[in-house]
């Protein structure tokens, strides 16, 4: 089965940039209740909808305090948990990060292992993809950023 995830922040001064679990250098972090790690946020969505499993805002309420600045790689890890409680194992995710900036494939290594590590995936099988939006709309006003996730699930 196929699941697909969608997610965007908006940027806000003075928050770290977490994408992937990577605190990446830039002038604005992500604005959110939680570490507003808008990858991790679309691969969860993914991998939950791929058994028709409700989204992330069911497992994680939106306003909760349990989840205040919560980091989101425990998303990741409570959607692969209800993947093989269900009795299925996950085969592998894609995802699209839609950035003016920063340039965020530096760190595409590092956003692999930690995804991987927390769904219980090989590295290879993360994979971490990046565009800028050629200057367009919100996003090409470097207002926020947004990602785009899929999950293969057997
Ligand atoms: N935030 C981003 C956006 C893009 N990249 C890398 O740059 C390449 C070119 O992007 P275009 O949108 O101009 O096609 C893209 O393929 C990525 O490798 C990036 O690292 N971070
Ligand atoms: C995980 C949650 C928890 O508040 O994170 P947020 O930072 O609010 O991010 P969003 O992607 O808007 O919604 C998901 C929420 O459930």
């Amino acid at each position: 089965m196929t699941g697909l995830g969608y997610d965007i922040h908006r940027f806000k001064e003075g928050r770290p940039l977490i994408l992937g679990g990577v605190e990446i250098p830039h002038t604005h972090g992500l604005d959110g209740h939680s570490d507003a790690d808008v990858l991790s946020h679309a691969i969860a969505d993914a991998v939950l909808g791929a058994i028709g499993l409700p989204d992330i805002g069911h497992w994680f309420p939106p306003g909760d305090p349990a989840c205040k600045d919560i980091n989101s790689l425990e998303i990741l890890e409570k959607a692969a948990s209800l993947i093989r409680e269900k009795g299925h194992s996950l085969v592998n995710v894609d995802a699209t990060l839609i950035a003016e900036a920063p340039k965020v494939l530096p760190h595409r290594e590092a956003m692999q292992a930690n995804i991987g590590r927390a769904l219980g995936l090989p590295p290879e099988r993360v994979g971490i993809k990046a565009t800028t939006n050629e200057l367009l709309g919100a996003i090409g006003r470097r207002e926020g950023i947004a990602a785009m996730a899929v999950a293969q699930v057997d």
